[in-house]
């Protein structure tokens, strides 16, 4: 609930104000090159830098007949407005050590002139100003808005800065960048605010009143100005300007207008006369000026120059996860109080509705009537026969913001009796694995009218491929054969240019398990590293299956597979023999690469998941010492990998080989139950900068991560959550 508040209202100040911000950043851009261009050309004229005012004072009065104005730019060069020896009026740059000019004054390009003008009032005068007045401000809360939803991301205002998982591209863009420019971005609204408040005189530039001190006002004792002892004392870099006196009377004076103060002296004697600060106020209008514009620093101006470039990435990273989030939008055939089927979709960006589309589509192809709905829309379905649920996680295992109300909305609706499914949408990135979908189950099963039809399934980072063996469970107890789901990635892999690739050797099948192993062989096998995909369509009407690979040391592919009796792909590849040929493409999987340095690797792999670790060992010429837990059925699984296996043992590429048969004796042992005894071996991998990499079923990472989660507890000095941020729990899961 609170999430969606903080949501809400971040899009609709970013929608109401889009156009504005665009204009600000756009012209803020081309403003912030001024002061760095300005550096640049202006790099050859000495500043204030160890000079007094004694020192300017006494080199101008040497150099010119007369000095009339002397000022400090913000970038701390000298003007002089003087008269010279020609008895000109001259205005140019002076080095403030000789008094001597150093250059000339250049009028404002005029590209900045129009630039400050837009970013200023948008050409609209007192108009213009408030509505940029106002952009400012609101661009200040979508910052402190951001802000509160990357602690909500990030889970705690201690994680801040924690590493920031990677869901998708823009919505982690938009967070990373998000973190990186908040502080320039909220000093820059905020700046912008304050001086707006400036403009509209809601606070106002003071007039120091000065009452000066009657009794210094008087000609003798007569000093140089270079031996005044207030121009002595002031370094030149504290001084905005001087303005000199109008005439030798002894009322006129000299003002020292400086960062923090105005001091009058006498022109004669060099007495302080009077001294005002200014109020806080005005220092703070002055320190505005300087951070909203960079003109005193040209490291600053670049900062607010990436800073406005950044407010426009967020416009663009913004607008495409509105638009990825309402992609979800629902199209119902069926009104509810006809359907028989609902499904009830939990997603907080936008991707599961594409999952749940696929399921109507599929269900009405049947001849069903199917009703699609938020979860948090839940009511009373009179013809409700199942209830299917697809639901995302979010924050710290809560629910995603259309599905926060649902289940205080199930238990006070009445409903006929149903059967149910609940497919869980999450990522193994997370702590809270799918705990939404738990929770949903959980309140489920408490309720006597609801029937669960299948179990709870779980579908790590949109695995088109996890969610179509639900589906395809699902259509088994319904009495329907559904078409396999396809999401973008693997449209992708489709679309990717295929490869031919040879078989150069197999494996008969292992008859007890069903499986084999094939070797292949292709101008493009070089690419490959151990942990990448092959993906293979078994015709080319069909979607891709993924199969990660294992490399030899003769740079051929190694897969191993399982047949599986409905499996296409699996007896299109059983069906293949040494000599024929088939079509592939690679997908890279760097997440899964075997590190190129490590204190030392656990592999943990159940059946074909072996297929990587396979290559991976051969190719461990470091000999980092490496563990390999093994899970399957008994020790005759173990043939067709046994002879990669025992010679990495013998050459020591493999240090120790674990293997876990459930069947082989009464008690079933479990590759689990292996980590367990060896809970010391996998503690210090993770304490003392390790690797751990699982592969293979989602079900025994389930149930290995739960261990390694609560060794993790109670040997380790962090959560599991820490070591996988680090990059040291690797996993590659279907
Ligand atoms: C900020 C954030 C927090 C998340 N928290 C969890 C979590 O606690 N548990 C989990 O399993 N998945 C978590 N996920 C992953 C999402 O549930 C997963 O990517 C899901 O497929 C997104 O579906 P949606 O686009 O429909 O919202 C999180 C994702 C993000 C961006």
């Amino acid at each position: 609930m609170t999430l969606s508040i903080w949501r809400y209202s971040h899009l609709a100040l970013a929608v109401s104000s889009f156009l504005f911000i665009t204009v600000a950043a756009l012209t803020g851009i081309v403003l912030a090159f001024e002061p760095i261009e300005k550096e640049w050309e202006l790099s050859a004229i000495p500043t204030t830098e160890n000079v007094t005012v004694a020192e300017a004072m006494s080199t101008l009065q040497m150099n010119y007949l007369e000095v009339l104005e002397l000022s400090v730019t913000q970038d701390s060069r000298v003007k002089a407005s003087v008269i010279t020896e020609e008895g000109d009026v001259a205005n140019f740059y002076i080095n403030p050590k000789t008094g001597e000019k150093a250059g000339e004054l250049a009028d404002e390009a005029e590209v900045y002139t129009f630039a400050r003008s837009l970013h200023r009032s948008l050409f609209l005068k007192s108009t213009g100003r408030f509505f940029i007045g106002l952009t400012s401000l609101l661009l200040f809360v979508i910052s402190i808005t951001g802000l509160v939803l990357i602690i909500k991301r990030q889970q705690s205002i201690q994680k801040f800065f924690a590493k920031i998982l990677k869901d998708n591209f823009w919505q982690y863009a938009h967070t990373y960048f998000g973190r990186l420019f908040l502080i320039p971005i909220v000093l820059i609204t905020l700046t912008g605010v304050l001086m707006s408040l400036f403009q509209f005189q809601v606070f106002e530039h003071p007039t120091l009143a000065h009452e000066l001190q009657e009794n210094l006002l008087k000609e003798t004792p007569s000093l140089e100005v270079a031996d005044f002892p207030i121009f002595q004392q002031t370094p030149l870099s504290e001084v905005r300007s001087i303005d000199f006196p109008f005439s030798s009377d002894v009322a006129d004076y000299y003002q020292l207008n400086l960062q923090d103060r105005e001091v009058r002296v006498n022109q004669f004697t060099g007495a302080v006369l009077s001294e005002r600060l200014y109020p806080f106020q005005e220092l703070a209008y002055r320190w505005s000026f300087d951070t909203h514009t960079g003109e005193t620093n040209a490291l600053w101006a670049f900062v607010l120059l990436l800073s406005a470039i950044s407010i426009l990435f967020f416009i663009v990273s913004g607008f495409k996860l509105t638009f990825k989030r309402r992609k979800g939008s629902i199209k119902n055939k069926f009104k509810a109080s006809e359907s028989t089927h609902v499904i009830l979709v939990g997603s907080e960006t936008g991707s599961t509705f594409p999952f749940a589309i696929w399921l109507q589509q599929q269900l009405i192809a049947t001849g069903k009537k199917v009703f699609v709905a938020e979860m948090n829309a839940y009511e009373t379905y009179p013809n409700l026969e199942q209830l299917l649920i697809l639901t995302a996680t979010y924050g710290a295992g809560e629910a995603p913001v259309n599905a926060d109300k649902f289940i205080q909305r199930f238990q006070e609706t009445a409903q006929g009796t149903f059967e149910f499914a609940i497919v869980g949408f999450g990522s193994f990135a997370y702590p809270d694995y799918c705990q939404f979908a738990y929770d949903v189950e959980h309140e489920l099963l408490q309720s006597e009218t609801a029937k669960p039809l299948l179990n709870l399934h779980t579908v790590n980072n949109r695995s088109a491929e996890s969610f179509n063996q639900w589906l395809l469970q699902y259509g088994q107890v319904s009495g329907f054969v559904p078409d396999a789901y396809q999401n973008d990635s693997s449209k992708t892999a489709k679309r990717k240019k295929k490869y031919q690739f040879e078989v150069i050797a197999r494996t008969a099948l292992q008859l007890e398990h069903q499986t084999f192993m094939i070797t292949l062989q292709g101008k493009k096998a070089g690419t490959f590293t151990s942990g990448d995909l092959l993906a293979i369509a078994p015709q080319s009407d069909t979607h891709d299956r993924l199969y990660s690979v294992g490399m030899n040391t003769k740079n051929q592919i190694l897969l191993s597979i399982k047949l599986h009796d409905k499996g296409l792909c699996s007896q299109f590849l059983n069906s293949l023999q040494v000599g024929d040929t088939l079509q592939a493409s690679r997908m890279k999987n760097k997440s899964f690469y075997f590190p190129k340095q490590a204190r030392n690797v656990v592999m943990i792999a159940t059946g074909t998941g072996i297929a990587p670790f396979l290559g991976m060992v051969q190719h461990n010429s470091k000999k980092i010492p490496t563990h390999l837990f093994w899970g399957a059925q008994n020790a005759t699984a173990f043939e067709h990998y046994a002879e990669i296996i025992n010679p990495a043992l013998e050459s020591k590429q493999l240090s120790e080989f674990i293997p876990a048969y459930s069947r082989a004796t009464e008690t079933k042992v479990y590759v689990q139950d292996k980590i367990c005894k060896e809970e010391q071996l996998l503690a210090n991998t993770f304490e003392k900068g390790g690797v751990v990499m699982i592969c293979g079923s989602v079900v025994m990472q389930k149930a290995v991560l739960e261990v390694l989660s609560k060794l993790c507890k109670t040997h380790c000095k962090y959560d599991l959550s820490h070591y996988q941020k680090k990059g040291q729990l690797l996993m590659d899961c279907y």
